[in-house]
């Protein structure tokens, strides 16, 4: 439908946009659209943006429609987490989850599947059952800039871990040498690599580990990524003193790994060390197991205790950064 519409060049479209808003002159009822090098801003009144200086055309856009929310569908709002195109639940009464599945499928979220937790992280690979309510377990998802192909029916991936993995990766420098032990699809691999860094990812799970390889690829920087199926027990003989940064995301059972961790760490070495920590012994296990595994061959000192997220109740999962030297 032909409305009256300022037109700019799309670089000053913002700016044009916030300046209209201003005067309250946007029309909201229909959508902003770019077309043959021109951005269209729908105006309400056209005299008074002309006035004002604006070029206003008339010009075919189309009319905004107000966006269906599960909520408008249920009539209560659902919980639900987004992965890529996939809405996760957790619903326990069969007849509620096809409820929450059939409103999220008919509102007008960009999701194409709908999968309910059948199970929690379970067994070495840390991979749960799902119960399909609509679509399938793969999908692409975007984390700060990153894109991940993955499959949750055959890999571990949590999107509540992205700010947390986005603050370590803020700290690596390109050039340093970076080691993921339990890499999974490569989330912290890969903006590591995208920073610069060489880095080395090692995952139990082969299917994580083709896809941690698709995901370097898909994200240009391959060149800068070595990706090992295996046991990172196996892996770290060929690695010893390698690094100048380790990541350990095993909560649970990263102690298990720290003679591991000393092997891999180079003169001066960062460890991202994830644990689940009680409330009353916040520097417990954790540090404890470091300082055993460094004994005297390395300075231990915990730069930083980072709370993820809270686990359970008086239980956090933590990040200790534990800088290593020697
Ligand atoms: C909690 S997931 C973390 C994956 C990834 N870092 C992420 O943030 O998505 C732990 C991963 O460790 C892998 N894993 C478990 N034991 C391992 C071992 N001994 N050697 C290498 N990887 C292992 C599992 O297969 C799983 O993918």
């Amino acid at each position: 439908m032909e409305v009256p519409c300022v037109r700019v060049r799309p670089q000053d479209g913002e700016a044009t946009r916030s300046a209209l808003a201003a005067r309250d002159l946007v029309d909201g009822d229909h959508e902003i659209t770019v077309e043959e090098g021109w951005l269209y801003v729908p105006v309400t009144e056209a005299s008074v943006a002309a006035n004002a200086g604006y070029d206003v055309v008339a010009h075919d856009v189309a009319a905004r429609r107000g966006q269906l929310m599960p909520a408008d569908v249920l009539g209560e709002e659902p919980s639900y987490e987004r992965l890529g195109d996939i809405a996760i639940v957790d619903e326990e009464d069969p007849d509620r989850a096809r409820a929450v599945a059939d409103a999220i499928v008919e509102s007008d979220l960009p999701v194409e599947s709908v999968l309910n937790r059948a199970s929690k992280v379970k067994g070495e690979l840390r991979v749960r059952d799902w119960e399909v309510l609509a679509g399938d377990t793969r999908t692409v998802h975007r984390e700060y800039g990153y894109e991940y192909v993955l499959d949750l029916a055959t890999v571990y991936f949590s999107p509540r871990l992205a700010t947390e993995r986005h603050r370590v990766a803020r700290q690596v420098d390109a050039g340093e040498r970076a080691f993921d032990m339990f890499a999974g699809v490569g989330p912290f691999v890969i903006p590591f690599a995208g920073r610069g860094a060489t880095c080395v990812g090692t995952d139990l799970n082969g299917a994580a580990i083709e896809f941690l390889l698709e995901n370097a690829e898909r994200n240009g920087v391959a060149d800068r990524v070595t990706a090992v199926a295996r046991d990172v027990r196996e892996v770290a003989t060929d690695y010893e003193a390698w690094a100048d940064r380790l990541v350990m995301n095993l909560p649970h059972s990263a102690d298990a790994f720290l003679d591991t961790a000393v092997a891999l760490a180079g003169d001066d070495c960062v460890v991202h060390y994830y644990d689940i920590q009680h409330d009353e012994d916040p520097f417990g296990p954790g540090e404890r197991a470091i300082r055993d595994a460094a004994g005297s061959s390395y300075e231990v000192r915990v730069e930083n205790r980072h709370v993820v997220r809270s686990y359970a109740p008086h239980e956090e999962n933590v990040c200790l950064d534990v800088r290593l030297t020697r």
